[in-house]
């Protein structure tokens, strides 16, 4: 489903954040992508949808080259990415029923969604989002007043209205408490799970890593230097590999579970 093919990311600034990435992924994987703060985990993501460009290499989704897509073209892969940030990314004056629709934007003429001019089905699909996620009472509160966990499944409605094949989140738990961390994740993971999208996140907790994702990619110095399918692999082994990603062991306080 995506293809990175000798992928190199260079900020304007100098800062070389990712060398020569070669990753395929494909359709209906739940993907952690791991490493330290720096290592290049939000500009792997991030490229995926264009966000920001590449500098050199390809990557593809479904066979579309994204990094010489434009206009319409890019319009198309865009809609069918939904993205979750750690800051939620929401609009806190708005409605969360507002906040949803806004994932059907790109299926309609700007100006009608300017307007707020959202067809009836669309309501429809605002509302079944928000039922995943358990919050449809919220439906009209004003999204300043949800909580940081409810916030964040509202950005996750949002994504879902947005009928996607593939949801990006970067780090869409490390605003919140453990508790409502593990919420965030459980609905990530029945979403995966149970519509079959594909799921790129990227984790700072190596344990959640382990617990929801199908497959773990460590990121290092903008190199991969891990990949493993956790299927595949004993915890143990699996933490002691990680010295590769890190540079150094993982301590038991390091691990969410045991904080
Ligand atoms: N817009 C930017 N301009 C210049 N340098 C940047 C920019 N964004 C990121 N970087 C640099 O690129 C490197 C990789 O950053 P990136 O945000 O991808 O890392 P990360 O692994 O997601 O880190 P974190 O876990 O802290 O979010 C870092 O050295 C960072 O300082």
């Amino acid at each position: 489903m995506i293809e990175f093919t000798g992928v190199s990311k260079v900020y304007p600034n100098g800062t070389k954040a990712l060398n020569d990435v070669n990753l395929k992924i494909e359709e209906g994987e739940f993907v952690a992508i791991i490493g330290l703060s720096g290592a290049g985990k939000s500009t792997l993501l991030r490229l995926i949808n264009q966000l920001i460009p590449a500098t050199s290499g390809k990557i593809s989704f479904d066979g579309i080259n994204v990094t010489t897509a434009g206009g319409k073209e890019l319009r198309n892969v865009r809609r069918q990415i939904g993205m979750i940030f750690q800051g939620f990314n929401i609009v806190k004056r708005a409605s969360v029923l507002t906040n949803v629709l806004s994932g059907r934007v790109a299926y309609h003429p700007t100006w009608k969604t300017i307007l707020g001019l959202f067809p009836e089905e669309d309501k429809q699909i605002a509302y079944r989002a928000l039922q995943r996620v358990d919050i449809l009472e919220k439906v009209h509160s004003r999204a300043s007043d949800l909580s940081g966990g409810q916030q964040q499944r509202v950005a996750i409605a949002r994504a879902l209205a947005q009928e996607p094949r593939l949801m990006l989140a970067d780090e869409p738990v490390a605003s919140l408490d453990p508790i409502t961390t593990i919420q965030v994740m459980d609905y990530l993971k029945k979403i995966n799970a149970e519509d079959g999208i594909t799921t790129i996140a990227n984790l700072h907790h190596v344990d959640l890593a382990l617990e929801y994702a199908s497959r773990v990619v460590g990121v290092k110095e903008g190199h991969i230097v891990y990949d493993v399918q956790i299927k595949d692999i004993e915890k143990q082994t699996f933490l002691n590999d990680l010295e590769k990603v890190y540079g150094r062991a993982i301590h038991n306080d390091e691990i969410l579970g045991e904080e």
